[in-house]
């Protein structure tokens, strides 16, 4: 589909059938025939979850989503698949490797059926999402909205607050998703962070191929495929990533749990007798090079689903000396945000899944 050239082996790369599936996995695939020089096609993988109707939570999360494409890599039937981070289970595949490229904005949206944002919404107003995170952060925000569990695909739930069709005044959606197929235009309002805090991975991709062989098994498709992981493999995602699903992990929560995490890098350059504030600027007095530090900051929400209690969380971490931060560093950082959570809030250990 994406063919580049015809010499070497074909890059094969799984997908999904959804709009936004094969968006997301076409804008991979350019990128992987870019970096490794090799034809690459895309493979459509039916998955249960596209055939099964029926609530999300009455399939057992969106992992359904995600093991048709596993399933299809360690078959050979495709090298490379692409999913929503988010729709991801946090226990690691044995046998793949995955990379996250540089997520997209990780915000939740509004988009409503005479465009006005949430606080212009009427008492009572009838909102749609199938995710209880969403749910129940929405209760928080606005006790009277009346809030109804919808599925489908991102134009169905579009459908739902269309201006003259539409039989909702809401629905609350991923501002990732409409960016990749283009329908910005519905954002009515995008949530801060303090009212309404994403999935875990939200905005983020994963990439997954197969482990590549030892050094006698491996081939000139896993060398290419190691080398193009690299360069696709964005830093501050994958910290950011590594922190939320750490967090999720330790709550030993699943995708429909009401939690949400968000993390974000920033790079700080720390000058005496400064603390915290905007980075100042690059060269300090005395022309010595600032010290960047880079800093991972990860927010982190439970809700009851009543939203009636909400236990929110900010915790950082800063690299030492001039040393980046790890994914280990990250880790502990989530693992560290949800003990505090669940001390707080014992039942929302083990929900969700
Ligand atoms: N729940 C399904 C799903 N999985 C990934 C996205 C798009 C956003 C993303 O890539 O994180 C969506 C749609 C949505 O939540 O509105």
């Amino acid at each position: 589909m994406t063919s580049a050239s015809s010499s070497g082996p074909l890059l094969r790369v799984g997908t999904r059938g959804s709009q936004l599936a094969l968006t997301q996995t076409q804008t991979v695939a350019d990128r992987l025939a870019d970096l490794t020089g090799l034809p690459v096609e895309i493979v459509r993988i039916q998955t249960d979850g596209d055939v099964r109707t029926g609530s999300l939570t009455q399939l057992g999360g969106t992992g359904v989503f995600v093991t048709a494409l596993r399933d299809a890599l360690l078959d050979g039937r495709c090298d490379v698949a692409v999913h929503s981070l988010k729709d991801l289970p946090v226990a690691p595949a044995p046998g793949l490797r995955l990379v996250s490229p540089e997520r997209v904005d990780p915000a939740d949206v509004l988009c409503t059926r005479t465009g006005d944002g949430l606080a212009a919404l009427p008492i009572g107003a009838r909102v749609g999402t199938g995710s209880p995170r969403r749910a129940a952060q929405l209760r928080a925000a606005r006790p009277d909205l009346e809030i109804l569990d919808i599925r489908g695909n991102i134009d169905t739930r579009l459908g739902r607050v269309h201006p003259e069709t539409g039989d909702l005044d809401g629905v609350v959606l991923a501002r990732a998703g409409l960016e990749r197929i283009g329908r910005l235009d519905a954002v009515a309002e995008a949530f801060a962070p303090d009212v309404m805090l994403p999935a875990p991975g939200q905005g983020a991709l994963a990439v997954e191929a197969r482990e590549a062989g030892d050094d006698v098994a491996a081939t000139a498709l896993d060398d290419a495929i190691t080398a193009a992981f690299d360069a696709l493999a964005d830093h501050a995602t994958t910290l950011s990533v590594a922190a939320e699903r750490a967090f999720l992990a330790r709550l030993e929560a699943g995708c429909a749990a009401p939690l949400g995490a968000l993390a974000h890098v920033v790079d700080r350059a720390p000058v005496p007798g400064r603390t915290g504030g905007d980075p100042p600027p690059d060269v300090v007095s005395g022309g010595q090079p600032p010290v960047r530090r880079e800093e991972l900051v990860l927010d982190a929400v439970a809700v009851t689903l009543d939203g009636r209690t909400v236990e929110r969380r900010t915790a950082r971490v800063l690299a030492t000396a001039d040393a980046g931060l790890t994914v280990d560093d990250a880790v502990a950082l989530g693992t560290r945000v949800a003990d505090e959570i669940a001390a707080a809030m014992p039942d929302v250990v083990g929900t969700g899944r």
